[in-house]
């Protein structure tokens, strides 16, 4: 039996994404609508009650728009927007994040697929709260580059164009000075924290790829932690996971590209002891495990199919 699976914003950087996982699969029939009417709510709303699973790879309210097209209680959802990653009723698609999430996803039908940061801080920072080494008040900041396909068709094209000063001229830029990034409750309620988190985004003249960073002052947390005990915590949480991995091997100098065209999350924990001083760093493509691996992977969780098939490890 074939699951049908349609991809609504299937033209764009993440829908394609996606679609590159799905098509070739003889477990998955895609849905396809014709390309002139791709925005027609009549026909998004046929092609979003055939299926078995969609998958919504939309701006936010064109996400919630769907939501509201849907009248098959059977359709799974999986969101890849930000529109419900703090709503209550739905359920975080993080298999890996917490006991017990993996078996909730696979009877889900709403799913929100998490933040391309967020899954980077929350991969290094989540277990260490539920075990008690950070404790929730812990003051935090996350330290992150993305590759441009992160800001989606809009921003690839400002990086492509040759007339632009972004194709031209910029290499690196910090954003999001206003603090106020679209992430930080995502980040905040996932973790646990009391205290939204300090995030310092920047985004790279570079495709794809991320490195997402955690420094901590282990001389001010209870018990002073050395990099060990973090790391161990961190290889219990994703014992098994052929996804999320912690690194025992430390290189000496990490990239956005190390894990650039695929869907893990690499985690590392770098510490001088003597200093009290750690820097926890994940590596993972925004448009892999941060968009369209995560997706895929929710997918076959919540259609019953093998977690990790059309996933590139
Ligand atoms: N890029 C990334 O790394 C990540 C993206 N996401 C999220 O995924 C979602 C999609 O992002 P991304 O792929 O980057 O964005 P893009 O802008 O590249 O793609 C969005 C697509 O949605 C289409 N679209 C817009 N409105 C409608 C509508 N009403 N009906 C049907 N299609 C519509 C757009 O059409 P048109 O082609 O005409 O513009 C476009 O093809 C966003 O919510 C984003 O926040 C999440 C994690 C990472
Ligand atoms: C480089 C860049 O602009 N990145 C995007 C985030 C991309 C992403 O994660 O999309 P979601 O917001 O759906 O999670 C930003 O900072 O808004």
């Amino acid at each position: 039996m074939t699951a049908k699976v349609f991809i609504d914003g299937a033209a764009g950087t993440t829908g394609l994404e996606i679609h590159d996982r799905l098509a070739g699969r003889n477990d998955i029939e895609l849905i396809a609508i014709p390309e002139g009417r791709r925005k027609d709510p009549a026909a998004r709303a046929e092609a979003l009650n055939a299926a078995d699973a969609v998958v919504l790879c939309l701006p936010d309210d064109a996400a919630r728009e769907a939501v509201a097209l849907i009248e098959n209680p059977r359709v799974r959802i999986v969101d890849a927007s930000t529109a419900h990653r703090t709503a209550g009723d739905w359920l975080y698609g993080f298999a890996e994040l917490e006991p017990g999430q993996r078996e909730a996803l696979g009877t889900a039908t709403r799913i929100s697929n998490p933040g391309c940061y967020p899954s980077g801080f929350l991969a290094l920072v989540r277990p260490l709260v539920r075990d008690g080494l950070l404790p929730a008040d812990t003051p935090l900041s996350v330290n992150a580059v993305s590759g441009y396909s992160g800001g989606g068709k809009s921003m690839i094209a400002m990086f492509e164009d040759p007339a632009s000063p972004e194709a031209t001229d910029t290499a690196f830029r910090a954003y999001a000075l206003d603090l106020g990034h679209k992430h930080v409750p995502e980040m905040q309620k996932r973790a646990g924290l009391s205290h939204p988190p300090i995030f310092c985004p920047s985004v790279a003249r570079t495709y794809r790829g991320m490195l997402v960073e955690v420094p901590l002052h282990l001389h001010l947390l209870p018990g002073r932690p050395d990099g060990e005990a973090i790391r161990s915590v961190l290889a219990a949480a994703y014992e098994g996971s052929r996804v999320v991995r912690v690194h025992r091997d430390n290189p000496p100098v990490l990239t956005i590209e190390a894990a650039a065209g695929t869907d893990r999350l690499d985690l590392y924990v770098y510490a001088d002891e003597k200093a009290g001083q750690a820097r926890l760093i994940a590596t993972l493509d925004n448009l892999g495990k941060g968009a369209a691996g995560a997706a895929v992977q929710n997918l076959n969780i919540a259609l019953g199919l093998p977690e990790t098939s059309g996933l590139k490890l």
